[in-house]
């Protein structure tokens, strides 16, 4: 395989006194090549930011093999350091620096030239707020100014973990927009996070975490096209006579309140077919197709997952997981 991002057989095991051993990363594999905007979704507690820190050397791994752009992850991540921007969880700022001194700062520190801080406002959307305080920002802003951090050196590759978290509707919109144009811009991006609308919206490829372990991966439509079920809704003048003849026609059918859904379906002019030749005539007919959500809550079932606590607000878990990684201002520990 060749990928931007290539994780095999990744393990990582946190042992406290108080909890004892927890398998947070079970052998998890992961391949993003140039040019996805690539979603990686797994429930809470799942392990992506485990994944994530491991790769970006925030975390030792146990077992597994990674590289990112080439280069062995995390020893020789430095060499590739200027090529990728990161963000792991909510990032901290000076509240009392503005966006542009803040910007600013971390150019002048990572050797990048300073002109290029309005062009990332710009690109952000905080072009025409960039020199108001930091404190005074929503989160959304607080956000968008973290991937302003991480575009000063025109990365190739952008790690964005739970993007959209704690952001209001219009929030969410901004980022989901941001990330669409910068990957039109030809940026490859990772972005993990436990909200299916957004990865649907966002995404052409996906990969699936569940407790620690790579449960589908793909494209999203191939992943979505592996659990169509042929499945169709029905409406009819005589919904208690078209399910007998749908079941006389061998076909699986469930009844709802007001509908059938009938499954093992191909073709839906079959249930068209079927009742019109016997007088019964349907009113709607409708192909369903599996969503994301649906795929999701299948492979990982999501309603028994143990999770993890996450604060209202957005913030971290585990506050020492809240940082901005800047691999080419502070460098990595192997
Ligand atoms: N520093 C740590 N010490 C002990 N256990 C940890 C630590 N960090 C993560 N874990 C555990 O590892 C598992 C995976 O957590 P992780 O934060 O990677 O999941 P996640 O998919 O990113 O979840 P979320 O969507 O909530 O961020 C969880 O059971 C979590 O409690």
């Amino acid at each position: 395989m060749s990928g931007v991002i290539e994780i095999e057989g990744l393990r990582k095991t946190f042992r406290s006194l108080r909890r004892g051993r927890r398998v947070a990363v079970d052998g998890f594999d992961l391949l993003v090549e140039a040019g996805q905007v690539h979603g990686f979704l797994g429930p809470n507690g799942s392990g992506k930011t485990t994944t994530l820190r491991a790769l970006l050397g925030l975390v030792g791994a146990d077992e597994g093999r990674m590289t990112v752009l080439g280069a062995r992850a995390p020893e020789r991540l430095p060499q590739v350091a200027g090529r990728v921007g990161a963000i792991v969880e909510s990032p901290q700022f000076f509240g009392n620096f503005t966006a542009y001194r803040t910007l600013r700062l971390l150019a002048v520190a990572g050797g990048v030239p300073v002109s290029r801080v309005d062009e990332v406002l710009e690109q952000v959307g905080l072009g025409d707020r960039g020199h108001e305080r930091v404190k005074g920002y929503s989160l959304g802003m607080k956000q968008r100014l973290a991937v302003a951090s991480a575009l000063l050196k025109r990365p190739e590759l952008l790690i964005l973990d739970e993007p959209a978290n704690g952001l209001d509707p219009a929030g969410i919109r901004e980022m989901r927009d941001l990330v669409r144009a910068l990957a039109a811009n030809g940026v490859t991006v990772l972005v993990s996070s436990h909200i299916l609308a957004e990865i649907q919206l966002i995404c052409d490829h996906v990969t699936i975490i569940s407790r620690g372990r790579r449960v589908a991966a793909g494209r999203v439509d191939e992943v979505l096209a592996g659990f169509d079920r042929n499945e169709c809704l029905v409406r009819a003048d005589d919904l208690a006579r078209a399910e007998e003849l749908l079941r006389a026609a061998e076909l699986t059918v469930t009844a709802h309140a007001d509908h059938l859904v009938v499954g093992g379906v191909p073709d839906p002019a079959l249930v068209n077919r079927t009742l019109g030749e016997q007088g019964v005539w349907v009113r709607e007919l409708t192909p369903v197709r599996p969503d994301l959500e649906s795929v999701f809550l299948e492979l990982t079932g999501a309603g028994q997952h143990p999770t993890v606590p996450r604060q209202a607000d957005g913030t971290p878990h585990d506050p020492a997981a809240g940082q901005l990684i800047d691999l080419d201002i502070r460098g990595v520990d192997a």
